[in-house]
C-alpha cells in the first residue's frame, strides 16, 4: 500500500485520486485516519466502520470534503475559522439566507383557532376543590430588535418560532409548540437545522402583543384576586429576552382592568429582591428600615417595613406603576446598561370591604438567567450577584417542579422547599400542598429569537415546558375531601358549624357572613372573635384549624381515594391480627421443635 503522505493533497482540488491505487476500503480508512490525526485529532474517533460503510464507493468525495472543511493535509485551518456546530471555512452567519428558508419551512402555514380558556379551565379543577394550585406554562419569543437587524453578518436572524397547535388528547387538552431550529453546517458543507419541539399551554410569537398575552393569561388571575384568592404571573428567561417588556406591559394592562370595583379596596406595593436583600421601591421614607419577610407561627406570611399604597382608581395605580418602573430602570442602568439584576415584584391586593377577605395578584419580573458565557467578564461583585440570582432561580424551579409533581395522582409525601428562599416564601400559597387559599400561577418563559442565543433558548424551553400540568391531568380524579373546610360552600359551612356548636354560635348565618369555606379558612383569628365573641369565636377558630391540619395530613390511596379514620382503624386491627397469627405460628413451631429434641 502506498504511504498516505505520498498521496498528499496539498490543496482542495489537487492530487485527490478519483480512482486511486488505494481503492480498497482499508487503504482509504488508513488515509482518512492519517488525515484526521494530522488536521483534526479531536475527531479521530469518527473514523470507524459506520463512517466507512456510509461513504463506501465515495471515499474520494469524503476526502475532498475534509480538505475543504479542515484544510489541506498538514496545514489545518485555525480553529477560529471553523463554524460552531461543525461548519467548515464558512460560519453559520454565512448561510443566513438558506437557514432562514429552512426555519420558515418548519413553521406551519395555517394554525387552527386558539383555545382561549386554558387558565380558566385549570381554575375549574380548583373550583371543584380537587386542586389548590395550578400552573399554566407559556413561552414567548420576542421579535428581532431594530439594532440587531442592522448588524451585518453574524447570527442575528430568528431560529426560535411558534409551531403547531397540537390535537387534543385526554391528558393534553390543549397544547402549543415552540420550535428551536439549531443551525448547523454538515460535513458536506451544506447548512441544515436541527429542530427541537417544546410543548406549552401557549406559545406566543413575535407578533403577539402584551395586550393579547394579558387577555389570555392575566385576566383570569384578576378574577382570582377579586374572589379573595391568589394569582401569580412571572417572567423567566435569559437576559435581554423580553421579561421586563412583558411584565411591564401586563402591569399597564392591569391598570385598565376590572380590578377597581365597588366595595373593594386596592393597594399596590413594589419590591426588588436580590438574595436576602429586599428593597421597597416605593418607600417614601428614605430612612426606612430594611424590608423583612417571615412566616408567623400560624403559617401566615408577614412582611415588615413595606410601604402599602392605596389606589383609589386606575390613574393612581398607573402613577405608582410608572414610578416603580422608572426606579427599577434607573437601578438597572447604574449597574448594567442592559440588565435587571434583581427580581421585581409588583403586588396588587384587593380587599373586600364587607368581608375583609383580601385577594392578591403578584406580577414578578425575574432577574435574567445567565450562562457561564454571559458572565465570563463579570467582576467579583457581579459574579456574587449572578450567583444569588441563579440560586434563587434554581430554587424557584425546584419548587414548581416539586409542586407540579405533587399534583400527579399517587404522589404523596413530596417536599416543596419554598422556605429556602425569600421569593418562594413570599408566594408560599402557590407551593403549599393543600393550601386553603387557591392559586393560579402563570409562568411566562421568554426567549430570544436569535441564532446566537439558540443554545440558551433551548435550555430555557427544555426546562420550563415540563413544569406544566395539563388541565385535568393533575389530581383530577381525587376524591373530594368533604371534611376539608376549604371545600365547603356557604351552606355547607353553616351546616357544619351548626352541627358542631349548635346554638352556641347564635345566628350561624351572621357568623358565616356569606363566606365560603375557603374564605373562612383565610380569616385571621381576630375576625372569628368579632363574629362569635371571645370564647365561642376562639373555639370555632381552633376547630377550623384542627380540620384544616387534619385535611393536610389526610392519607390517600394511589387511585386518589381518601383513607378515612375507619379505614385506618381497620388497617391497624388487620396488622395486629397478622402479628398475632405469626406469633401463634411460631409458638406452634417451637412446641414441635421442643418435642423433637
Ligand atoms: N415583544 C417585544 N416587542 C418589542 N420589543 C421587545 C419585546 N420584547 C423585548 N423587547 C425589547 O428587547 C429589549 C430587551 O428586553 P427586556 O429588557 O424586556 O429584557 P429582559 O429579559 O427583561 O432583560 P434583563 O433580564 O436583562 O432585564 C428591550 O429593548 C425591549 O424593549
Amino acid at each position: 500500500m502506498e504511504d498516505p503522505q505520498t498521496l498528499n493533497a496539498t490543496g482542495a482540488d489537487e492530487n485527490v485520486p478519483c480512482n486511486p491505487d488505494v481503492a480498497d476500503s482499508e487503504a482509504w480508512r488508513l488515509k482518512i485516519f492519517e488525515y484526521y490525526k494530522t488536521n483534526q485529532p479531536s475527531k479521530i474517533k469518527m473514523v470507524n466502520s459506520k463512517m466507512m460503510e456510509k461513504w463506501a464507493g465515495k471515499y474520494d468525495v469524503l476526502y475532498q470534503n475534509l480538505i475543504k472543511k479542515y484544510g489541506p493535509l498538514g496545514k489545518p485551518l485555525p480553529v477560529s475559522s471553523l463554524a460552531p456546530g461543525g461548519g467548515g471555512k464558512k460560519s453559520i452567519g454565512d448561510f443566513k439566507d438558506s437557514i432562514v428558508k429552512l426555519v420558515a419551512k418548519a413553521v406551519p402555514e395555517h394554525l387552527p383557532e386558539r383555545n382561549v380558556g386554558v387558565v380558566k379551565a385549570k381554575a375549574e379543577v380548583q373550583a371543584n376543590g380537587l386542586e389548590t394550585s395550578t400552573f399554566t406554562v407559556c413561552s414567548r419569543v420576542r421579535p428581532i430588535l431594530p439594532h440587531e437587524l442592522e448588524q451585518e453578518g453574524g447570527e442575528n436572524f430568528a431560529v426560535v418560532v411558534p409551531g403547531q397547535r397540537i390535537d387534543p388528547t385526554p391528558s393534553k387538552p390543549y397544547t402549543e409548540e415552540m420550535l428551536a431550529c439549531t443551525p448547523k453546517v454538515g460535513i458536506t458543507g451544506k447548512p441544515k437545522v436541527e429542530t427541537s419541539r417544546f410543548e406549552f399551554d401557549y406559545a406566543f410569537g413575535p407578533d403577539s402583543t402584551n395586550s393579547d398575552i394579558y387577555k389570555l393569561t392575566t385576566e383570569p388571575l384578576v378574577e382570582r384576586c377579586l374572589n379573595g384568592q391568589c394569582g401569580v404571573i412571572f417572567a423567566y428567561g435569559q437576559t435581554g429576552s423580553g421579561k421586563t417588556h412583558t411584565m411591564n406591559g401586563i402591569m399597564d394592562e392591569l391598570c385598565e382592568s376590572d380590578i377597581f370595583k365597588e366595595g373593594s379596596e386596592v393597594d399596590f406595593t413594589y419590591l426588588e429582591m436580590l438574595g436576602a436583600d429586599i428593597k421597597d421601591c416605593l418607600a417614601t421614607d428614605p430612612k426606612a428600615k430594611p424590608v423583612a419577610i417571615g412566616e408567623a407561627l400560624d403559617g401566615r406570611i408577614l412582611t415588615r417595613n413595606v410601604s402599602v399604597h392605596p389606589c383609589a382608581d386606575s390613574s393612581a395605580l398607573k402613577a405608582l406603576v410608572s414610578r416603580a418602573k422608572s426606579l427599577r430602570a434607573t437601578a438597572a442602568t447604574e449597574k448594567n446598561a442592559a440588565s435587571s439584576r434583581a427580581h421585581g415584584i409588583g403586588i396588587i391586593s384587593c380587599k373586600d370591604v364587607e368581608t375583609g377577605v383580601t385577594g392578591k395578584l403578584y406580577v414578578i419580573d425575574l432577574a435574567g438567567s445567565e450562562s457561564a458565557k454571559d458572565s465570563k467578564k463579570h467582576d467579583s461583585k457581579r459574579m456574587a450577584e449572578t450567583k444569588q440570582i441563579n440560586l434563587s432561580l434554581s430554587n424557584l424551579k425546584e419548587c414548581i417542579r416539586a409542586r407540579t409533581m405533587a399534583s400527579e395522582p399517587g404522589m404523596g409525601g413530596i417536599h416543596v422547599p419554598y422556605r429556602r428562599n425569600k421569593l418562594t416564601l413570599l408566594i408560599k400559597d402557590v407551593f403549599e400542598i393543600g393550601c386553603p387559599r387557591i392559586c393560579s400561577t402563570v409562568v411566562m418563559t421568554n426567549v430570544s429569537p436569535l441564532a446566537s442565543d439558540v443554545a440558551h433558548s433551548c435550555n430555557t424551553l427544555k426546562y420550563s415546558g415540563p413544569l406544566r400540568v395539563a388541565v385535568g391531568k393533575g389530581k383530577g380524579n381525587l376524591q373530594k375531601d368533604e371534611e376539608d373546610p376549604a371545600n365547603w360552600t356557604v351552606q355547607e359551612a353553616e351546616a357544619r358549624i351548626t352541627d358542631a356548636f349548635g346554638s352556641e354560635v347564635g345566628d350561624v348565618k351572621a357568623f358565616v357572613g356569606g363566606l365560603s369555606g375557603v374564605q373562612l379558612c383565610s380569616l385571621p383569628e381576630k375576625d372569628y372573635l368579632v363574629r362569635g365573641g371571645n370564647e365561642v369565636g376562639k373555639k370555632v377558630y381552633l376547630w377550623m384549624w384542627a380540620l384544616i391540619s387534619d385535611a393536610k395530613t389526610r392519607r390517600r390511596r394511589d387511585d386518589g381515594t381518601i383513607i378515612t379514620k375507619e379505614d385506618e382503624e381497620k388497617e391497624r386491627l388487620e396488622l395486629i391480627r397478622q402479628k398475632e397469627e405469626k406469633a401463634a405460628l411460631w409458638a406452634e413451631r417451637e412446641k414441635h421443635l421442643r418435642k423433637e429434641f
